[in-house]
This record gives structure tokens, C-alpha cells and sequence, in this order.
């Protein structure tokens, strides 16, 4: 089997906020792999998107470790994250934050220009079914076409790894089937790895693994033999 892409070594974060200590991880052990959709559930401030944001840099561990392939997230500064970020990791959120005063391609650009092998932003957004939408603008979208405009603008660097936090949670069963889809071809096509956390059971059929979070720990793994499409998917 080829080595991880992700790591994690008894990795735990406590947030101080003064009056109280929050464990928001208390030892979390997994590996992930290239070209696996894993998806993560569990209730809320179970630790999901601290792990996320942990993985992707833009929060730091109190203690444990992580490895991004053969690099050691755990103890990098601020520069070197920053570094990371850019060089690895696409990030989807569940609020697209899209310029409003760009296009679609324009908003894809805004990144591509920056990177180091892009793709072209039509390709990108081909890539999510978009091509008939490229010189669109935000306000002219709808919800679920937005949110792969965001996909593309994650992808288009072709990252190694794509985080996605709650990334049809502002969706109707509808919409957010198509940008199931779009993450899903992400996958299968650029084999990158995804991470998408979610409070829809459901979409835990699409998974190669399904992570269960219970009070910052991994309280289970399931691996599905068969996976559904994301057309199969409905809530
Ligand atoms: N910046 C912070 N300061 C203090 N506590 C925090 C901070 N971020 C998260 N927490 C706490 O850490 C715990 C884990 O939060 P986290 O957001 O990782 O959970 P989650 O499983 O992603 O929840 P949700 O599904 O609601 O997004 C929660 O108790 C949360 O309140």
C-alpha cells in the first residue's frame, strides 16, 4: 500500500479560553490515503473541524503530531504553514466566499495567477460542470453553482489534498447533489485526497471511509464496500 498522505500521532488541541480548558481533540490517530473520499461525522463540537483545520494548517496542535507525506506539520511556524496552505491544500467551506465583483473564471484566476502548475480556470470549472457559466457572475448563480465555482477555485492549483467543511450545508438535497458530484469527479479524476465533513448521515454512502467523531476522539471507522452516487444521494 502506498504510505499515507495524512498522519496523526496521539494529536490533541485544548482550547484555554480562560475559565475553562475545551478539549476539542484528545488523541486522534488515523492515516489517510491518496485518491480516498473519507468522510467525517459526528455531533457537533465533536472535534471535526478542528482536526480539518489542523491538517490544512490553519491551526496548530497542542500536542501529538502530523505529517503531510514525509513533512511534519507539528512545530512548522507561521511562514511554513502559510507555505503548505498554498502549496497542497484546497480548502471548500460551507460559505463560498466568492468575490462578488468577479466572475466565476475571475474568481478561479484569483488563484491560478498565484500558482505554481495550475490548470486553466475553464478547465477548473469544466471540471464541475460550470463550462457554460465561466463569465458569470456570484449574483447570478445559484447557491450550489457558487459552491462549485468554490471547488474549482480549490482544485485549479491541483492540490494534493481536498478539506471540505460542510460543504452542502447551506444546500437544498437538489443543489447539493450536484456538488457532491463535482467532488466526486475531483476525486476520481485528479486523485486527490478529500476530506469532507458533514451532519448529513447520508452522504457517508459516497465514502471510501467514514470517520466517526465522539468528544475529540475517532469513536469508529467504517470502510463501504460498495459506494453509492452522489444521484443516489438524497436528504
Ligand atoms: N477557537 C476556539 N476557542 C475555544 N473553543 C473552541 C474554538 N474552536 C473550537 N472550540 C471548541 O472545540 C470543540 C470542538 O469544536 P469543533 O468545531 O472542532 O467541533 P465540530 O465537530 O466541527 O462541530 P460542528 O459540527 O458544530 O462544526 C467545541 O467544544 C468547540 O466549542
Amino acid at each position: 500500500m502506498a504510505p499515507p498522505v495524512f498522519r496523526t500521532e496521539n494529536l490533541t488541541k485544548v482550547y484555554d479560553t480562560g475559565k475553562v480548558k475545551v478539549h476539542a481533540l484528545a488523541g486522534v490517530d488515523l492515516e489517510l490515503y491518496e485518491g480516498e473520499l473519507t468522510v467525517l461525522l459526528g455531533p457537533s463540537g465533536s472535534g471535526k473541524s478542528t482536526l480539518l483545520n489542523i491538517l490544512g494548517g490553519l491551526d496548530t496542535a497542542t500536542s501529538g503530531r502530523v505529517w503531510f507525506r514525509d513533512l511534519e506539520l507539528t512545530g512548522m511556524g507561521d511562514r511554513q504553514l502559510t507555505a503548505y496552505r498554498r502549496d497542497h491544500v484546497g480548502f471548500v467551506f460551507q460559505f463560498y466566499n466568492l468575490v462578488a465583483s468577479l466572475t466565476a473564471r475571475e474568481n478561479v484566476q484569483l488563484v491560478t495567477d498565484v500558482s505554481k502548475h495550475p490548470m486553466r480556470p475553464a478547465e477548473a470549472l469544466a471540471l464541475v460542470g460550470l463550462e457554460p457559466r465561466l463569465d458569470h457572475f456570484p449574483a447570478e448563480l445559484s447557491g450550489g453553482e457558487q459552491q462549485r465555482v468554490a471547488i474549482a477555485r480549490a482544485i485549479a492549483k491541483r492540490p494534493e489534498v481536498l478539506l471540505c467543511d460542510e460543504p452542502t450545508g447551506a444546500l437544498d438535497s437538489k443543489t447539493g447533489v450536484q456538488v457532491l458530484e463535482a467532488l466526486q469527479r475531483v476525486n476520481d479524476e485528479l486523485g486527490t485526497a478529500t476530506v469532507v465533513i458533514t451532519h448529513n448521515a447520508m452522504i457517508r454512502k459516497m465514502a471510501h471511509r467514514v470517520l466517526r467523531f465522539q468528544d475529540g476522539r475517532i469513536s469508529s471507522v467504517e470502510t463501504n464496500d460498495t459506494r453509492l452516487a452522489p444521484s443516489e444521494i438524497e436528504w
